[in-house]
């Protein structure tokens, strides 16, 4: 019997099916990581409950919310007040240990979690998939001590390591080197109305990656009572600063995860078709809001309504020559669509990819390769010059977007398997089931 999505394996081959006409679809797509991982922190933070709705179901925000209960926050899965779809109340009764926190491979948990960790009353032990052991966390780790916390490494800067958390933390002042993740920034910031003094993070790098993200942490921040000073606000530029001070609880509504809207807006591209992404938002700081640019000028047009988001191909897919790096996570949605257009690419700004859930610029150019593409590498992105491709096996290497950029190839080349497309479940449990609804197979 032929296998289907649903009955797919972490190891099974997922054969990615090719467009045989334009696509015409709604995708509702679920809320974002990026949001949902915020919010559960800063819900866990405040003085009072707050409820998150419509929030992110997948490996990474469901490892955020058992980090947070391990350590005694209480998060109620359920619907909401007005009974209209999921929602999550979140009651901020204390932070204790000893626990264990399992960060998986999520950036968010293993670097939002170790400043909470420093204030809670108790050692808290994090660890993590053999990945994890790998992506960086000095910053966190070296700003903690600077602030006061004392942390258990062996002396990697890596995990595992353990927080002997005192019930509080000093903060103030602290240099940090955020080249390697703008996660480093967020992570310090979101805690710091808990600190005593606040804190006052300086990014010393030369490179800063991903600051739409940064700038999302300064507005959930502000937005739960937050006061915090930016570069964009008069201040210093690469210093942000922080108030202590109690935090509200809210009733968010998470935004659809516009990075996830990528493949299938992608997939409008490639068969010249059309994809309706509804509540797109009108102002967002996710980084996924690029696309409309990038989008176009690779041959789209995308109009936003009253509905959401429209993306209509052209039937052609033009080359871009841009760089990524406020937006990283676009990379290997971008490389599948460049591995398909009618001139070259070159994606840069993005050397912080090479210690994502995978190197993301060694795993396109080998798979795109691999397919008879003509990928290569340069210190900080990919040169991509089009070349016909045809079917073969994608390896993902525990990457969801390895997956979804495997997927948007195999719309237009015959014979693509997806090594682990169970992989998606990081970011997006529903992804095959999507991806076969939006193309009515
Ligand atoms: O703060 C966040 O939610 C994220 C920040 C970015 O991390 P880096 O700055 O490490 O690239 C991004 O790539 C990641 O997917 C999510
Ligand atoms: C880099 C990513 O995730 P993480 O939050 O684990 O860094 C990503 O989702 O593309």
């Amino acid at each position: 019997m032929p296998e289907t999505p649903a009955q797919t394996t972490a190891t099974a081959l997922w054969p990615a099916p090719t467009a045989s006409e334009a696509v015409d679809a709604t995708v509702h797509v679920p809320g974002s990581k990026s949001v949902t991982n915020r919010a559960l922190v800063l819900a866990a933070l405040a003085s009072e409950p707050g409820w998150l709705r419509r929030p992110l179901r997948s490996r990474d925000t469901l490892l955020m919310a058992d980090a947070l209960r391990a350590m005694g926050v209480q998060i109620e899965e359920g619907v909401g007040p007005d009974g209209t779809g999921e929602a999550w109340r979140v009651l901020p009764t204390g932070l204790n240990g000893p626990a264990t926190v399992d960060v998986g491979n999520a950036g968010t948990v293993m670097r939002f979690l170790p400043p909470v960790a420093a204030l809670a009353d108790g050692d808290i032990r994090f660890d993590g998939d053999p990945r994890s052991y790998e992506r960086p966390l000095h910053g966190v780790i070296d700003a903690l001590r600077v602030l006061g916390a004392r942390i258990d490494d062996d002396d990697r800067g890596a995990l595992p390591l353990t927080v002997h958390g005192s019930g509080a933390l000093d903060g103030g002042p602290v240099e940090i080197d955020a080249s390697s993740s703008s996660q480093f920034v967020s992570a310090l910031l979101l805690s710091a109305p808990r600190f005593n003094q606040g804190v006052e993070v300086r990014h010393i790098g030369s490179t800063l990656p991903s600051l739409p993200h940064i700038r999302m942490t300064v507005d959930m921040l502000r937005a739960v009572g937050a006061q915090v000073d930016t570069p964009e606000s008069g201040g210093e530029p690469n210093v942000w600063r922080v108030t202590p001070g109690a935090l509200l609880g809210r009733d968010l509504t998470v935004e659809p995860d516009l990075s996830n809207a990528q493949p299938f807006l992608a997939a409008a591209l490639v068969t010249g078709g059309r994809v309706l992404i509804p509540d797109w938002p009108v102002r967002t700081t996710q980084p996924g809001d690029r696309l409309r640019e990038i989008f176009t000028e690779m041959g789209g047009s995308c109009e936003l309504t009253d509905y959401g988001l429209v993306l209509t191909g052209s039937g052609s897919i033009h080359g871009i020559d841009v760089d990524l790096g406020d937006v990283g996570e676009l990379t290997p949605g971008i490389a599948a669509v460049a591995a398909l257009a009618d001139s070259p690419s070159t994606l840069r700004g993005v050397a912080h990819l090479r210690l994502h859930e995978t190197d993301r610029l060694a795993a396109l150019t080998k798979e795109i390769n691999e397919l008879g593409g003509d990928v290569t590498e340069s210190a900080d992105g990919l040169h991509i010059r089009p070349r016909p491709l045809h079917g073969g096996t994608f390896h993902t290497y525990d990457d969801h977007r390895m997956a979804t950029a495997g997927a948007v190839i195999g719309l237009a080349v015959e014979g693509v398997r997806i090594e682990n497309v169970a992989t998606t479940a990081k970011t997006l449990p529903d992804f095959p089931d999507l991806w076969t609804g939006m193309l009515g197979v």
